[in-house]
């Protein structure tokens, strides 16, 4: 089948997406996937029956042989039913969230010429459902089939990161001029793509070009449902762990009633029922408005695989190790975690990455006050810190941090010794004093901090040492001079596989990460600032390492999924030791 994809001007898909009706002089041709979808309260079950309570109790009131205590009971269930969907909607954080009221706020400068549809009220419950089924899944793909309302589309897109994608099924084009205005309505609409064209040949040709979505968003009440949900699930379209979310599965109540003839809730019934009864997936409906099916696919079934290869039963790499897959593997929850310097630069990352991962983390610094405030970042994202002050090169300071710890939490997991300094001088220059600095920070506080957290985890017969070394115990980074620092870090590396392998055996892994020039204020001496270009040109990848380049490296050394490696120097240095 021909598919005639075009862009819709996307000013009147916004106008769509916030003021539907379209203006006058912007009329769609006919019906638009894209559109409100109608879901007043007494559309769904709980309005419907506050509707029908609201009859019976006419009749109740009118007349005089119905009991006082029968018109009570009415009224108190009606009271029950019409106060249900108000109170949810208002206690959806949606209506706080800013792109939802946005849809008038981010459109200052241009005025609006039709009053947003009342519609869009209706809108912030499902939408914040979305927006919170997008955060959960991790979703980065979306995609539509059937009607959604404008402002729910919005909250899912705003739910996105920043290279998410939402691709909307279209069936109809409708008339419009291509405008640069879109943009001043949200700055989401960007991330939302409309096909147009048949459903079927739309679908078809996200297949041909390899497409995958994390959540598919499916309108029940669109006739081709059932074929739309098949063509998905069979095509591979969801994808692992994806949530397929359909919406209108109630039918207004309608769809669990007996003797139904309309052939509309007839055909949503058929499709919960197939659903229902698809070995693939697994599926609850949510009264939410209309009704709302969340599915997902479930993992690989334990009958269908011994039917089909008996080997796998038993199989790692097929069920995951520990049946975990392999991103879980990576995660640190219910671990204790500490990283020295991390009150600023690398530092501060990793215990952003390793707290992002699950761990609890202890943020410990030359200066208490840069590690409170690291401490606070992340306790504002949920994740367990405290801050502790030490100077690493000091035994008692090292102790009393571990010390600290342990009252804390119990244990140490995860030790990321990372603190370091470089004061830069030309070798013949060099002081005794710098030497003594220099490696009393990196090298022997490195050592007391491995020393002490390694008392402790072989002790518990587990942990995972994660040092910072540096590119410059690889190579002599260049122009500048910096012998005490190399030596140190080289070093570094001699002591990480020094206790990576005698270590091994107790289950204590202790392996370092070399990175290569990373933009901190590390690198933002008056000395060093200058050399940035000159250093450019050493870096096959042309640009110098963001601490966020360095976060998964940790992850992945802090998680079991590294059991394997010790001893390892992993240098993260775009290429520049190869040079
Ligand atoms: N930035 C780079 O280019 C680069 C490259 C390779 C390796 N490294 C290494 O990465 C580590 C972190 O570097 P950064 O760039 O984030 O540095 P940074 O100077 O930005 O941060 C270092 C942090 O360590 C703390 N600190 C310093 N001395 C300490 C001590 N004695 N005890 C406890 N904390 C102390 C500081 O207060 C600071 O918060 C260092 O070991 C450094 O050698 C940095
Ligand atoms: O990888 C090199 C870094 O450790 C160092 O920061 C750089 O050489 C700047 O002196």
């Amino acid at each position: 089948m021909t598919i005639y994809h075009q862009d819709l001007a996307l000013v009147d898909l916004v106008h769509y997406l916030l003021y539907q009706p379209v203006p006058a002089e912007r009329k769609p041709l006919g019906a638009v996937d894209i559109t409100w979808l109608s879901v007043d309260s007494n559309e769904t079950p709980m309005g419907l029956i506050a509707e029908n309570l609201r009859k019976a109790r006419e009749i109740a009131h009118g007349d005089s042989r119905v009991p006082e205590q029968l018109k009570h009971y009415l009224q108190k269930a009606l009271d029950i039913a019409v106060g249900l969907d108000p109170y949810l909607d208002a206690m959806s954080t949606a209506k706080k969230i800013a792109s939802l009221e946005g849809c008038q706020l981010k459109v200052a400068g241009v005025e609006p010429k039709v009053k947003p549809h009342k519609e869009c009220a209706s809108g912030y419950l499902k939408g914040q459902v979305l927006r919170l089924f997008v955060h959960m899944v991790g979703a980065k793909r979306i995609l539509l089939i059937g009607r959604l309302k404008g402002c729910v589309i919005l909250a899912m897109a705003e739910a996105l990161p920043v290279d998410g994608r939402i691709t909307a099924c279209a069936t109809e084009p409708y008339l419009g001029v291509k405008s640069q205005e879109a943009s001043d309505y949200s700055s989401h609409v960007k991330q939302i793509s409309v096909k147009v064209g048949p459903t079927a040949a739309t679908l078809e040709e996200l297949v041909a070009v390899g497409e995958h979505f994390d959540i598919v968003f499916i309108d029940a009440a669109q006739r081709n449902a059932v074929n739309d949900y098949n063509f998905v699930m069979d095509n591979h379209l969801l994808r692992m762990d994806g949530v397929i979310c359909v919406e209108n599965t109630l039918m207004k109540g309608q769809v669990y009633l007996e003797n139904i003839s309309d052939e509309n809730v007839l055909a949503v019934r058929k499709l919960n029922n197939v659903i229902n009864s698809d070995p693939r997936v697994e599926q609850v409906i949510l009264p939410v408005q209309g009704g709302m099916s969340v599915i997902r696919r479930s993992r690989a079934h334990a009958d269908r695989v011994i039917k089909s290869k008996k080997e796998l039963v038993k199989d790692d790499v097929f069920w995951g190790y520990n049946r975990c897959h392999i991103l879980d593997r990576l995660r640190l929850d219910g671990k204790v975690a500490y990283v020295t310097g991390g009150g600023q630069g690398i530092g501060r990352a990793f215990a952003h990455a390793l707290g992002e991962a699950g761990a609890k983390v202890a943020i410990v610094d030359l200066v208490l006050a840069k590690a409170e405030v690291v401490a606070e970042e992340l306790s504002l994202k949920g994740i367990k810190s405290i801050a502790l002050a030490a100077d690493v090169s000091k035994p008692e300071d090292v102790q009393r941090i571990l010390d600290a710890i342990v009252a804390r939490w119990g244990t140490v997991h995860i030790a990321c010794n990372n603190a370091g300094i470089n004061m830069n001088s030309a070798s013949e220059d060099t002081s005794l004093e710098e030497w003594d600095k220099t490696f009393n920070v990196n090298l022997r506080g490195l050592f007391l901090c491995c020393q002490a957290a390694g008392r402790i985890m072989l002790k518990q017969g587990y942990g995972k040492i994660i040092n910072t070394a540096s590119m410059a115990s690889l190579i002599v980074p260049h122009p500048q001079k910096q012998l005490a620092y190399n030596a140190s870090k080289a070093g570094v590396v001699k002591l990480t596989q020094t206790l990576g392998t005698e270590w091994i055996d107790r289950g204590v892994r202790v392996n370092c990460i070399s990175p290569g020039i990373v933009d901190t204020p590390l690198i933002h001496s008056e000395d060093l600032k200058p050399l940035v270009q000159r250093w450019l040109t050493d870096i096959p990848a042309g640009k110098l390492a963001q601490v966020t380049d360095l976060q998964a490296a940790v992850v992945y050394l802090a998680s079991e999924a590294s059991d394997y490696m010790t001893g390892h120097n992993l240098a993260i240095e775009g290429g520049q030791s190869l040079w």
